[in-house]
């Protein structure tokens, strides 16, 4: 089909068709419950034969990197639409290559299953040794799997040329977002039989240039197919390119309705941006009718430690008082008797407080919520008058004690 197609000789580049990889795919259901094994080259080309949709969603950050391979999907694209929905930049060409492998990193920490495959930014790839040294940066610091390129017959050669030194290129023909200014905006591609004809040449260039996949963007969907029919050794993965690609791919932001626009292609499978508005603002107004935060979602101290305290403070006060002590250790509160008096918490102070701490969260019955901070007692007699003068709290830096709640690191939640 490929040799005997006229636009299949348009471009050849190198010595024909490589791939990347031999790797035995990995068994089992692959459809929607997360997979125990890394994608691999392998395990999409099993996808593809077999007409298995190949299912793909970018991702910028660690959750959303999370988020994929929870969800289970054969390729995470950290996509250089990083720099409008995540940067908020006019476009992807303000992008830079630094900041690509800053979120790159983020989410190869969370989305390791997944086939990786990150964008190479505008102006990466200007020349082949700028393309390979940039793609060898995504992979070595990025800690990506492959890189995707935008172009079709004008970049073969530099695609060929990383395809040669092992590095997987995924292509990306159509609609190509980094030169919108040359498009003259964001307009699908290929209405015109010409033009749809130059398209059909890029995608047989790619497929010879040895690419393992070619995104095909905003074309007319019997074009979509078209391609994906006609090239005989590489999947097409389409974003508004109708339903006949071997896959398909998805801006996540789009996906989950967390954008107040997306373009046309887009399905909404979600309503992040109305639920996370709703959130924050109900938020807002539990804080200002202080609902929140509760006795639940406070912190007691141990056993009769408060009294202690007080004790130690004078026990004179006798109206309600909150000890607020700023940063350097100065006391603002209304007590007697002053912080300045105590001396500031040392290490060995704070390693006691842990130890407190873990009672406390051992025996967190222990203490009475103190629903409201008053403190009309004095001292307890039984209550023996330490020699030095220990405040439990506060501490200079709260963030640093150990917390009475179990903390579920994020990758649990
Ligand atoms: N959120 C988001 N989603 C994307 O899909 C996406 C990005 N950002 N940023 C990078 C590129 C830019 N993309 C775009 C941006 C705009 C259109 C757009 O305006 N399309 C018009 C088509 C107009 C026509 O030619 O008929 C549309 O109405 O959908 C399409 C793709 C795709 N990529
Ligand atoms: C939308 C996909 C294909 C992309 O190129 C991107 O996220 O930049």
């Amino acid at each position: 089909m490929l040799r005997s197609h006229p636009l299949a000789r348009i471009m050849r580049v190198g010595t024909g068709v490589r791939w990347m990889s031999a790797y035995t795919p990995p068994q089992g259901d692959t459809s929607t419950s997360p997979r125990p094994k890394k994608v691999t080259i392998g395990h999409l080309r099993q996808l593809w034969r077999t007409k298995t949709p190949i299912t793909v969603l970018t991702a910028y950050d660690f959750p959303t990197g999370r988020l994929c391979e929870k969800a289970g999907v054969d390729i995470t694209l950290v996509g250089d639409s990083l720099a409008q929905v995540c940067l908020g930049y006019e476009s992807t060409t303000q992008l830079t290559m630094d900041e690509m492998i800053h979120h790159c990193r983020a989410v190869a920490r969370g989305s390791k299953l997944p086939f990786l495959v990150a964008d190479m930014p505008f102006g990466s790839y200007y020349s082949i040794d700028e393309a390979a040294r940039n793609a060898f940066r995504l992979i070595r610091e990025g800690g990506v799997d492959a890189v995707k390129i935008e172009g079709g017959k004008d970049i073969i050669k530099t695609v060929a040329k990383l395809t040669a030194i092992g590095i997987p290129v995924m292509g990306h023909i159509g609609l190509l977002p980094q030169r919108h200014t040359v498009f003259s905006g964001y307009r699908v591609q290929g209405r015109l039989a010409n033009r749809a004809a130059s398209i059909v040449a890029d995608a047989f260039a790619l497929q010879s240039a040895g690419v393992f996949a070619i995104v095909v963007e905003a074309v007319p969907a019997p074009l979509g197919a078209y391609i994906t029919e006609n090239l005989q050794h590489v999947p097409t993965i389409g974003i508004g390119a109708g339903k006949a690609t071997s896959g398909q791919v998805l801006v996540i932001n789009d996906a989950l309705g967390v954008a107040e626009w997306a373009p046309k292609f887009v399905r909404k499978f979600g309503n992040i941006g109305e639920k996370a508005e709703e959130g924050a603002k109900a938020y807002i107004q539990a804080v200002r009718n202080r609902e929140f935060p509760d006795n639940e979602e406070s912190y007691f101290m141990a056993g009769n430690e408060w009294r202690k305290f007080i004790h130690e403070l004078g026990g004179s006060s006798t109206k309600s008082t909150w000890v607020d002590v700023t940063s350097n250790g100065e006391d603002s509160s209304e007590s007697t008797a002053s912080l300045n008096d105590f001396s500031l918490p040392t290490l060995a102070g704070f390693m006691e407080e842990a130890d407190i701490v873990e009672v406390d969260s051992q025996e967190s019955k222990l203490e009475e919520p103190i629903s409201e901070v008053s403190i009309s007692e004095e001292p307890q007699p039984e209550i023996p008058k330490p020699e030095e003068p220990k405040p439990e709290e506060p501490k200079p830096d709260e963030s640093k004690s150990a917390e009475s709640k179990p903390v579920v690191p994020p990758s649990q939640q």
